[in-house]
């Protein structure tokens, strides 16, 4: 029997950069969270201690600052350059993998006039980039995380079967809630990452809204689906939807009805634990399979 080295990849994680354009009186940031990871031929590394071909974590990091004082753009560009520059370096290195996460700063108004210099964190959400690159292919997957959405009606629950265990009332008219993590996969790096993101972003939004849903699942194909009828340079769209339960709070015992059957107010308990999680990725049936893209990003199944 022998033992021998598996796949491996390393790099640095969690590299923060904010980076100020102060290029006129009226700044802006740009503020993200960037990790690298190199695969290549590192055997002896691992096995005897030899580190003449490990180009050091620390010199990832440097090089993430380096880069970022010529100039951000968006974080898919930022990944594609850092993500070529590694793969590139020695030759042994056969590839990257750059995440970056990106988080928003809008600016401050005063008195209904935005601020030059002071910002607050935009929303909750995160924008994410992921840049793989593997010898002469280069690929982007671009997303969100934490965007939480939820309608007061327009969403149903019913029909599933009832085993001894099921005690799950249906409902036509409840809560839909989720915190949105989508990632999708574009076929080419030649495109306005930051229009296609917005166009994105807005597009899971607003089918979200407009979906009569039928169940979480139902919601996250028509989101999925609306992307690829929208975004032709787009092949797949993955998602991951925590379900964030509102059930009716019972107020009988204080006399108090309490359905959404009519107008009025209704009260839910907003469950935070244990939630339902509906993941699914919605394809072109002809997409190119680029497993690679996905690889070291968990969370899908
Ligand atoms: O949209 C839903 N999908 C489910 O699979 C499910 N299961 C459950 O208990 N509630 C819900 N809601």
């Amino acid at each position: 029997m022998g033992i021998m080295l598996g796949p491996n990849q390393y790099g640095k994680a969690e590299v923060r950069v904010v980076a100020v354009d102060r290029t006129s009186s009226r700044h802006s940031l740009v503020d993200l969270n960037v990790s690298s990871a190199l695969r290549g031929d590192f055997a002896a590394a691992h096995t005897v201690g030899d580190n003449s071909h490990v180009l050091t974590t620390d010199a990832q990091k440097n090089t993430v600052f380096a880069f970022a004082r010529d100039g951000v753009g968006s974080p898919e560009a930022f990944g594609l350059r850092l993500a070529r520059h590694f793969a590139g370096a020695y030759d042994w290195i056969t590839g990257a993998r750059v995440a970056v996460e990106s988080y928003g700063w809008e600016r401050i108004s005063v008195g209904g006039v935005e601020h030059d210099h002071s910002f607050r964190r935009a929303g909750g959400e995160t924008r994410t980039a992921v840049v793989t690159v593997d010898g002469d292919r280069a690929h982007v997957v671009a997303g969100l995380t934490d965007l939480v959405v939820l309608k007061t009606t327009g969403s149903e629950f019913r029909g599933f079967p009832r085993d001894r265990y099921t005690t799950l009332a249906e409902t036509r008219d409840r809560i839909l809630a989720t915190a949105v993590t989508a990632r999708w996969r574009y076929t080419t790096t030649d495109l306005d990452f930051d229009a296609c993101f917005a166009g994105v972003r807005t597009t899971l939004l607003e089918t979200f809204a407009a979906t009569h849903s039928l169940a979480l699942q139902q919601s996250l194909y028509a989101m999925g689906e609306a992307v690829l009828e929208q975004f032709s340079d787009i092949a797949e769209v993955r998602m991951s939807m925590p379900n964030r339960h509102h059930f009716l709070q019972d107020l009988s015992a204080y006399g108090l009805d309490n359905t959404p059957d009519g107008p009025g107010l209704v009260v839910y308990h907003a469950d935070d634990r244990p939630y339902g999680l509906i993941e699914g990725t919605v394809l072109r049936d002809d997409a190119d399979p680029a497993e690679i893209a996905w690889q070291g990003t968990p969370g899908f199944c």
